[in-house]
């Protein structure tokens, strides 16, 4: 990684669920280069989505420091939290968490109501939407329609283009492709990776699915990044 400071760092982490002994997390060291293009391969329940919250701040560690961008996450409060999740972190959820009856427009312009700063790497945002929503592959009349309308590939689609919009540092995909076949999935990669790339955002996506590695520039497995053997209740 040389002398290239991190996008992503996490150092010396710890987490468990409150009341949840059997469970917790423990990340020594794990740091992500900028425009990096990163996949965490773990099975269901090893804590991927425990550790996506704790990255995008939405819990917070027991002990350790996490930073992204260079800032220590621990260091906000909670609403300046919430406003530089929504700044520096694009995000694309496994169930995509669109508003059903809003445009696909309104869907992907969503995020920039919530941070000046990304809101201004933006000038023309209705043009920038419908732009990312060509580079992604939707059909032209797409950008108007009710975004629970779409078909599930469709709405990934649109989810992708939301987390890209005004290129926030860091994309984080959590199991975007579950729903999908393997051709479908390839195709998804390949558009997102170039718009990705075209931001300038680094991409940390978790999945379960191993047949996703080709893709990407790094692999590792949560059993890597994490020492939950270690832990005590
Ligand atoms: N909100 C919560 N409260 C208490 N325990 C939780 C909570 N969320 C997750 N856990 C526990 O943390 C552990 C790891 O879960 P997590 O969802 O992070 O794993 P995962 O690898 O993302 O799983 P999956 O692939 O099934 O989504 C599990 O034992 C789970 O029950």
């Amino acid at each position: 990684m040389g002398s290239i400071a991190p996008i992503l760092s996490l150092k010396d982490v710890r987490y468990q669920w409150p009341g949840r002994a059997s469970f917790g997390l423990e990340v020594p060291d794990f740091s992500v280069a900028p425009a990096e293009r990163v996949l965490l391969l773990g099975e269901s329940g090893s804590g991927k989505s425990t550790l996506l919250s704790l990255i995008c701040g939405t819990i917070t560690v027991k002990s350790g420091v996490i930073t992204v961008a260079g800032t220590d996450i621990a260091s906000l409060s909670a609403g300046q939290r919430d406003r530089f999740r929504a700044e520096q972190i694009g995000l694309i959820f496994q169930q995509f968490n669109l508003l059903p009856y809003a445009s696909v427009l309104d869907n992907i312009i969503l995020p920039l109501r919530f941070t000046r700063l990304r809101r201004a790497r933006v000038p023309a945002p209705r043009e920038t939407a419908k732009a990312l929503c060509m580079n992604l592959g939707l059909p032209k009349n797409a950008v108007s329609a009710q975004a629970g309308t779409l078909s599930v590939g469709q709405q990934q689609r649109v989810a992708a283009a939301r987390a890209l919009i005004g290129a926030p540092p860091l994309i984080i995909a959590d199991e975007p492709t579950s729903a999908l076949d393997a051709a479908t999935q390839a195709t998804f990669l390949s558009l997102l990776f170039a718009q990705a790339d075209e931001a300038g955002s680094t991409l940390l996506m978790v999945s379960h699915d191993a047949r996703l590695a080709e893709h990407f520039d790094r692999v590792i497995q949560m059993s890597d990044v994490s020492e939950p053997a270690r832990l005590t209740a």
